[in-house]
């Protein structure tokens, strides 16, 4: 209790130092009193996850894992969105090689977050669809501001999430739930979210759920650090034993499908309907 409002003091006024620039894509703030380090995602309007967003993100959480932080916090600079997962623009009319790279990158950024030894929570301050939802799942605590929406919309956009994608979100929900809502596409509103499992807790503002989830981290204080990573990491390890197995066919696998002509179609006609509601 007593470290929990210290924590809670410290994260509302605590003395906190910059590490890294903001000329990146993401900004990493780590507070001198906890040793928390807060990740925050800065890629106006909506954080979609662009090449560069995926790099600057792996680069982040390297940074704070040989700063010997105690703790990751994700978050999001946008006021609304968390992120609005893979950026389509750069997915639709390109090359094979343009794909590769963004696919790999993707990979990249998803292991080093959901095999990261650091106790992880992301402070979801807006909407979280298909890569924002797979970030947000790869960490191990959630808190999400009301009203907002998270989950694998992939079969909505006519795309089928590989296994591998789908970790984060299987390790969370019961197989049935998990099932019928990638089946669907379901977004989940924050309150279903909770209801279901997929987030642990509603914070009325993003300063609130930064506080949640420093309390979250805080939480391992008096366990050995060792012993909570590798045990974490044991939970993790089949998965990622899977992953690692498949990661270069499904590089290519992404690759053919994303080039099909029906595909591309489908990503342009998604994309019209998403500039269409923006200008309303
Ligand atoms: C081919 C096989 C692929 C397998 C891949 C499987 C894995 C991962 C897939 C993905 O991540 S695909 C991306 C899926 N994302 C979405 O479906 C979300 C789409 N966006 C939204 O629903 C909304 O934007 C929002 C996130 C709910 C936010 O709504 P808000 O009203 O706040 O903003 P908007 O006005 O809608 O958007 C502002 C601006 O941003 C553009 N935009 C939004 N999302 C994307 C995106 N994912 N990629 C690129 N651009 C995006 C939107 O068009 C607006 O642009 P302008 O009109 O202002 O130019």
């Amino acid at each position: 209790m007593l470290h929990s409002n210290l924590l809670r003091l410290v994260a509302r006024g605590g003395p906190k130092r910059w590490m890294s620039t903001t000329t990146k894509l993401t900004s990493v703030e780590v507070n001198d009193k906890t040793g928390i380090a807060t990740l925050t995602l800065n890629r106006p309007p909506v954080n979609s996850q662009n090449v560069q967003l995926l790099v600057d993100l792996q680069s982040s959480i390297g940074e704070i894992e040989s700063n010997k932080s105690r703790g990751l916090i994700l978050t999001s600079a946008c006021s609304n969105v968390f992120s609005a997962g893979l950026d389509i623009l750069e997915m639709y009319n390109t090359d094979e090689e343009r794909l590769r790279t963004i696919w790999t990158e993707l990979q990249n950024a998803w292991i080093a977050l959901y095999g990261s030894s650091l106790p992880t929570a992301a402070a979801i301050n807006g909407h979280a669809p298909a890569g924002g939802c797979l970030l947000a799942t790869a960490c191990e605590y959630r808190v999400m501001l009301p009203k907002r929406l998270i989950g694998l919309n992939e079969t909505q956009l006519g795309i089928i999430a590989p296994k591998w994608l789908m970790s984060g979100f299987l390790n969370v929900l019961p197989q049935r739930v998990a099932e019928r809502a990638l089946t669907q596409g379901r977004l989940f509103t924050t309150e279903e979210a909770l209801a279901e499992g997929l987030v642990d807790e509603i914070a009325n503002t993003k300063e609130e759920a930064l506080e949640k989830c420093a309390a979250f981290i805080g939480s391992f204080t008096k366990v050995n650090p060792l012993a909570r990573s590798l045990t974490k990491l044991q939970f993790r390890a089949e998965n990622i034993k899977e992953f690692e197995k498949i990661r270069k066919k499904d590089v290519e696998d992404f690759v053919a499908l994303a080039s099909r002509p029906e595909v591309q179609k489908g990503m342009g006609i998604y994309l019209e309907n998403l500039k269409k509601k923006s200008k309303k």
